[in-house]
């Protein structure tokens, strides 16, 4: 849905590099994952598609045709730094946003009611902005955002200010977007966000895509043949023995079971077959690492 073809964009009359040839393609009605340390490019990238900023050079591309001014009324973006007016009232806000994206009164109107109904906060039409809390007004910015029925959503951080309840809403409504054929482009620091929502990723580090790919495919390369086991009942001089033939690591022994970490460079049913002879296995899964470990470890041999 959207493809960006070898993007550069510098700053400071091209003194800084923000983005270096970067390419993504981002299939339609997926959870893309923009991922990178602070100061990488992320920020840049998502300004160059809401056109606030332009490339110096490289094209981006939505279903086929070069970005334009035409594409922002399928845009919808929530910024990581909200953009509401304090002193006005919810309503007048929501309205006001809408028009600004083509939407006549009545489709606002009608919008904002289903919106808010979803969202349990039916009560704040009238409300003004300052009387809401940080999360309250998350809300509405959300709102904002997917009003006007975008194609495509960015979302910058869209879960910083939520209490656990509150992201668990707002994490249901992307899904349910995202179902109903909506394209969403999702940055954030938060890992674990990734692993539940994304299909794909892309890492960005000192503006450079530095790996992309589908979220299971991405860990399974950072992948280390680790097993976790976990045996009851052992038989002590057998596992001594095993100790010693296989590498062992984050050993311990609690309730009369043995938990550990073996790295293995053998075959996995035949290391099973070993420790069946050792007690009974509890659990036997192999290891893959979190995002978290990827993005830390990616961004480690990147530096
Ligand atoms: N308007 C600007 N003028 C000069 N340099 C800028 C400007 N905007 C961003 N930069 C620089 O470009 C680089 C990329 O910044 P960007 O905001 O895209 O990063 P980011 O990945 O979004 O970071 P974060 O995770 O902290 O939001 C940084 O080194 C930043 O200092």
């Amino acid at each position: 849905m959207l493809k960006a073809e070898n993007v550069t964009k510098t700053y400071n009359a091209g003194k800084k590099l923000a983005l270096d040839n970067f390419s993504i393609d981002v299939p339609e009605a997926s959870i893309y994952g923009l991922l990178g340390p602070n100061g990488a490019g992320k920020t840049t990238f998502i300004r160059i598609i809401n056109q606030i900023t332009q490339a110096d050079s490289g094209s981006v591309f939505i279903n086929g045709k070069k970005l334009n001014p035409e594409h922002i009324k399928q845009i919808g973006y929530m910024p990581e730094e909200r953009g509401l007016y304090k002193n006005m009232s919810v309503g007048d806000q929501i309205l006001y946003f809408g028009e600004l994206k083509g939407m006549s009164k009545n489709d606002a109107l009608s919008q904002a009611k289903y919106w808010f109904e979803q969202l349990q906060i039916d009560q704040w039409w009238k409300k003004k902005l300052s009387e809401l809390s940080k999360g309250m007004a998350q809300k509405i910015q959300f709102v904002v955002t997917v009003l006007h029925r975008p194609k495509l959503l960015i979302l910058d951080e869209p879960f910083s200010g939520f209490d656990p309840v509150n992201a668990n809403l707002i994490k249901d409504q992307i899904l349910k977007l995202k179902n109903n054929g909506t394209t969403i482009i999702l940055s954030t620091h938060r890992m674990e966000s990734v692993e539940e929502m994304c299909d794909y990723v892309a890492l960005i580090n000192h503006a450079k895509k530095v790996l992309d790919g589908k979220v299971f495919d991405v860990r399974e390369k950072f992948k280390k043949n680790i097993f976790g086991v976990t045996l009851a009942e052992v038989n002590e001089e057998m596992f001594e023995s095993f100790k010693n033939r296989f590498q062992i690591s984050d050993y311990s022994t609690l309730n009369h079971l043995v938990s550990f970490d073996l790295k293995n460079d053998n075959d996995q049913n035949l290391l099973l077959n070993e420790l069946m002879k050792i007690g009974k296995i509890r659990s036997f899964d192999e290891k893959i690492p979190s995002m978290n470990e990827v993005f830390i470890n990616a961004v480690a041999t990147n530096n």
